[in-house]
């Protein structure tokens, strides 16, 4: 039997799916610049990658927008728990640079006389 054909409502949608998914690539990447800026200034001041009072915050607000947005707030939560897991992963192998000494290029220069 051939395959029955597809509808071009359905071709229409997932155009607009496509320049979602764009976009969501587009914004994550953005996400991790700046992310990966906080893991610098967090290994630099000798701060932990991870952040759970921070993340609470996240979670409370993030919920709240969840719902009122028609997304159910537990798929919210694994996404952005996905994201922050792959943050935190990043934190930790920058930590584990600056401690190697193979990120001192930017440290702050030394305060010899302290
Ligand atoms: O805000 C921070 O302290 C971060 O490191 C960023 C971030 C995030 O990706 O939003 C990542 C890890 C922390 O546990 C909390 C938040």
């Amino acid at each position: 039997m051939a395959n029955p054909e597809m509808p071009a409502e359905i071709l229409g949608l997932r155009r607009s799916i496509d320049n979602i998914d764009a976009a969501l690539v587009h914004l994550l990447a953005e996400r991790f610049k700046l992310t990966r800026r906080v893991g610098e200034l967090k290994a630099q001041g000798g701060l932990p990658p991870a952040d759970p009072s921070r993340e609470d915050q996240q979670i409370a607000r993030l919920t709240g927008i969840a719902t009122e947005s028609g997304l159910d707030p537990a798929f919210a939560e694994a996404f952005r728990a996905f994201i922050v897991a792959e943050v935190i992963r990043h934190h930790e192998l920058i930590a584990a640079e600056y401690e190697a000494g193979r990120r001192e290029g930017d440290l702050p220069p030394l305060d010899t006389f302290s």
